[in-house]
């Protein structure tokens, strides 16, 4: 079993800082170079798609559209008669705006916190050589880009936005009694829309922090892929959020750098493949087995 939405296909974000982004997502990180329709940009490539990211230039910082794939355009007839039973405002993209973004066929909403999102099919593809500067690869096959979490200040009707009306699958939640940032407790949900055990989490925060983005993971084919980035991390100097650890629910070996952006970005490997038949939505009392030393992030 999956949701109609098979997994993030793309994000678009607008950044303040795009020289700084240039250094931070070649040079550090080892994305490779992608191509996109506009020329300002910085295109992000991490497998057989042109790009998977999208780094627009602009005098802020903040989430463009979170791309959301299905599988063909019948399903996306489907989840747009969803969300307009559901009373969400839902906008076609045009033949020129599916041109830009390089689909068939795509729609555009909003969920209730706020966040911008894309829901398309039909990407082209880009079949040249995928060289990344530094050899990692990365894990997107049936599972899209990786996740994404997003804060939430009325966590009840963002939560049912993506289940009821977008289909999206409860893979369990963690309560944090006091985290590092916020100040009271908060309760993360994770949900998922394929085998990755969350291709979304939604983060409960104070009604003072405007939507925006906590961080994105992507994942690496392995250890020494991720081992290596943290090296050049450390080389270049790159402020960490989290030390490098194991979560318990996704058994994904992560760490958290801060972007030039202000969110994080976690990098990891080994992600559990969810089997749906086996799964129930449980609660983790821990966010890690080990690692995770969220205080290195308050130092620097
Ligand atoms: C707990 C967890 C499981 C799997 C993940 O991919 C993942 O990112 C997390 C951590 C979520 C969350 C965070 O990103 C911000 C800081 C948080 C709230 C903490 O202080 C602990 C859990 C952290
Ligand atoms: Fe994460």
């Amino acid at each position: 079993m999956r949701s109609e939405l098979h997994a993030l296909g793309t994000v678009r974000i607008q950044v303040s800082d795009i020289d700084a982004w240039r250094t931070f997502a070649l040079d550090v990180i080892g994305f490779a170079e992608g191509t996109g329709p506009d020329p300002d940009s910085l295109h992000l490539r991490m497998d057989e798609r042109p790009h998977r990211l999208q780094l627009v230039p602009g005098d802020s910082d903040k989430v463009l559209a979170v791309g959301w794939e299905v599988r063909d355009h019948l399903a996306l007839r489907r989840v747009r008669a969803a969300l307009e039973t559901a009373g969400a405002p839902v906008k076609d993209l045009d033949e020129a705006a599916c041109t830009a973004r390089g689909v068939e066929a795509g729609l555009s909403c909003t969920d209730p916190g706020g966040t911008p999102l894309e829901i398309f099919c039909g990407p082209a593809l880009d079949h040249s050589p995928l060289v990344t500067p530094f050899g990692a690869r990365f894990v997107t096959e049936g599972l899209g880009l990786g996740h994404v979490v997003v804060p939430v200040h009325d966590s009840e009707a963002t939560y049912a936005f993506y289940t009821d009306v977008l289909g999206f699958l409860p893979r369990g939640r963690m309560r944090v009694p006091a985290p590092p940032s916020a100040g009271g407790p908060l309760t993360v949900r994770f949900l998922s829309t394929c085998r990755r055990h969350h291709t979304l989490a939604l983060m409960g925060v104070p009604a003072t922090q405007p939507p925006g983005l906590v961080h994105i993971m992507v994942e690496m084919a392995t250890l020494d892929d991720v081992g290596r980035t943290l090296d050049r991390v450390a080389a270049h100097r790159v402020p960490l959020s989290s030390t490098l650890g194991r979560h318990t629910n996704d058994k994904m070996v992560s760490f958290y750098v801060r972007t030039p952006g202000g969110w994080d970005l976690e990098v990891g490997c080994d992600g559990l493949l969810v089997d749906e038949s086996a799964y129930t939505a449980e609660e983790i009392t821990a966010d890690s087995y080990w690692g995770h030393d969220w205080s290195v992030g308050q130092r620097s």
